[in-house]
């Protein structure tokens, strides 16, 4: 509420201002500013929050201005107030059209391509003569109020209003599920699919997002000053609606607007030297790449940070009344949890997956052991949908599990943990576990970007089940800290929490004892064993055999893609073939009465 007043007092100061204000040229920066502010703060839900780097956003705003253009000059002859909200609407379906590529390449290529989107666009309204060529297109309806055409002082009233709903609503939508979901794609897309985010479908809302605010900014200036041609549309507006999210802040609510009147107000200081003015951005992006590299919000966040506050590093002890939130409905009776059957993988002449076939029975700890390269990570890989076995069939509660996305598979009850760790740094314990919840909260983009009273109610029980599993870990105390800055034991700990935030039936852990110590082992042996003991089936990829043996109900060996061994621990230890297979010795050698099943030599 603190932060909607605020953004409203703010407006309001800058709306009473400008009735003060007669000056036209003045009026136009601020009219500037308000329309710039649109395309930023749209490009920072694309750029700041998903991390997808567009250089093609110039294309979008002509989307919306030659939109605006045409559907108020041509025969059509639409009203300009339809006119603006169809040309925003046509502008949004051109960014499905930019996100196309988006979903096959991503970093610099993604530029790239999009880079040749906004030329594309801008060669079109050069050359085609629907467009006007150079000319462009005169007489273009503007927006009236009452009858009249707004004048200056009320086109800048107009961005004022439009400026601060589109920030409450992205405030909105950015301070909870969704925001999480596009952070969580910058930080790391398999991840983020292993907790149920639909990587694919949140990128193309960030791409959808950021056209349709940059196509509503393109149809104010073609309405406002009546006419658009190919001028406004080029390279340099593209990459200075990058540089407007750079310098301001990527990634931060205010950044857009310190962006927007920071550099509207330089380019207007400079505006009568033309010749420096590209120079001046270039030099910006360079002094915000190197100098500010969290732009000028993160500069100010710096000033203001409180100081000497010693930061929580150690986790403590797992409070044993805690419990983990559960989904219902996991076991069947006479229904293994899981069932792969026959499952092949090869890439080239390697194959770390010959035939293989597991069952794993509900409310038990399945451990999955074999030499390094037998294949262990590669079948939790299928399971969790990261790879796609070559044949095979993979059964969940009895339903085909094949071909279902990594993040539908999370959705179905399946959480896994990475070999190596896959944590969203930058963000908190907090989110990273929340983002655990994603699939299970219930409010969709609508509500969330209209703060409806459901979204809240979601996001409360969603934090009041962190809050429970943190407590079930002891990360309670870490919660606000940054998960990359913990020690290395500490951030395996929030990996598992935020895979029990999927509220999973099965949990698959790849190696979750590599790196810890000697005590942190033996910790995480008796949370898993609580873990366990609430419902939750285990399968457990690990090399540290005194913890296999320890807590393992069934053990199952793999090596070179095959199962050569499976039963209970004790079994499985004794077994010829396994010490062959992890002693390097024959089997007749590993068969000789001297030889002692010691499997702790691999851990
Ligand atoms: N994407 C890939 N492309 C090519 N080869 C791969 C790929 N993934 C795995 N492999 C190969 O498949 C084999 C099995 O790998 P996998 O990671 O499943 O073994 P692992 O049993 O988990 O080993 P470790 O205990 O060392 O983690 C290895 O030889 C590995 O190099």
């Amino acid at each position: 509420m603190r932060h909607a007043l605020a953004a409203i007092l703010v407006a309001a100061a800058a709306a009473a201002a400008v009735s003060f204000i007669s000056n036209d040229f003045y009026l136009r920066i601020l009219f500037n500013i308000g329309v710039y502010f649109l395309c930023a703060a749209g490009m920072n839900v694309l750029l700041g929050y998903a991390g997808q780097k567009s250089l093609g956003q110039a294309g979008l705003f002509a989307a919306g201005a030659y939109s605006a253009a045409l559907l108020t000059t041509s025969s059509l002859d639409l009203g300009p107030w339809v006119a603006l909200l169809l040309a925003t609407v046509i502008a949004t379906l051109c960014g499905v059209l930019i996100a196309a590529p988006s979903l096959r390449v991503r970093g610099p290529s993604l530029a790239m391509v999009t880079l040749a989107f906004g030329i594309v666009v801008e060669k079109l309204v050069t050359e085609a003569e629907v467009f006007g060529g150079a000319m462009g297109i005169y007489a273009i309806k503007p927006l009236t109020f009452g009858g009249a055409p707004l004048d200056m002082a009320g086109w800048v009233w107009l961005v004022i209003a439009l400026g601060l709903g589109l920030h409450l609503l992205l405030r909105n939508l950015l301070t909870g599920r969704f925001g999480r979901a596009f952070l969580s794609l910058q930080a790391d897309e398999v991840a983020a699919s292993a907790v149920g985010v639909a990587v694919l479908r949140y990128k193309v809302l960030a791409f959808v997002i950021a056209a349709a605010t940059c196509g509503l900014a393109g149809a104010l200036v073609a309405q406002q000053n009546q006419y658009i041609n190919s001028d406004f549309i080029n390279f340099h507006l593209s990459i200075f609606i990058l540089l407007l999210v750079l310098f301001g802040g990527a990634g931060t609510l205010v950044g857009p607007l310190l962006g927007a009147v920071t550099l509207t107000v330089i380019t207007a200081l400079v505006a009568r030297w033309s010749w420096i003015e590209h120079f001046v951005q270039g030099a910006l992006l360079l002094f915000a790449l190197y100098v500010m590299p969290r732009g000028l919000a993160g500069v100010f966040q710096g000033l203001f940070r409180p100081r000497g506050t010693e930061a929580a590093r150690r986790a403590e002890a797992p409070a044993p009344d805690a419990r983990l939130p559960l989904r219902g409905g996991a076991a069947q009776a006479g229904v293994p949890l899981l069932a792969a059957e026959g499952l092949n993988k090869a890439y080239g002449g390697v194959r770390p997956a010959r035939d293989v076939s597991a069952r794993l029975v509900p409310g038990q700890i399945h451990a999955l052991i074999g030499p390094n390269g037998a294949g262990k990570s590669t079948l939790i890989n299928m399971l969790s949908g990261v790879v796609r076995p070559d044949s095979g069939r993979i059964l969940f509660q009895g339903k085909l599990l094949n071909w279902s996305a990594p993040h539908a598979i999370a959705a179905r009850g399946i959480a896994r943990t990475f070999q190596n760790l896959r944590l969203f740094r930058d963000l908190s314990v907090r989110d990273n576990v929340l983002l655990g919840q994603h699939a299970r909260m219930r409010n969709g983009f609508l509500s969330s970007l209209l703060g409806l009273p459901r979204a809240g109610r979601e996001e409360r029980a969603a934090e009041a089940r962190v809050a429970e599993i943190l407590r079930f870990l002891g990360l309670s105390a870490l919660a606000d800290q940054p998960a990359g800055a913990l020690p290395y034991g500490l951030q395996r700990r929030v990996e598992l929490a935020r895979a029990l935030a999927t509220e999973p039936h099965l949990l698959l852990l790849d190696e979750p004892a590599a790196g810890l110590n000697p005590q942190e082992t033996a910790e995480l042996g008796q949370l898993l064993l609580r873990i366990r003991d609430q419902g939750i089936t285990i399968l457990l990829v690990e090399h540290h055999m005194d913890l296999v043996m320890a807590i393992s109900d069934h053990v199952t060996v793999l090596d070179y893609g095959e199962t050569i061994a499976e039963g209970t621990p004790a079994l499985v230890q004794a077994n010829p073939r396994v010490m062959a297979a992890y002693l390097g010795t024959d089997e007749a050698e590993a068969e000789a009465p001297h030889a002692e099943p010691e499997l702790a030599v691999r851990a």
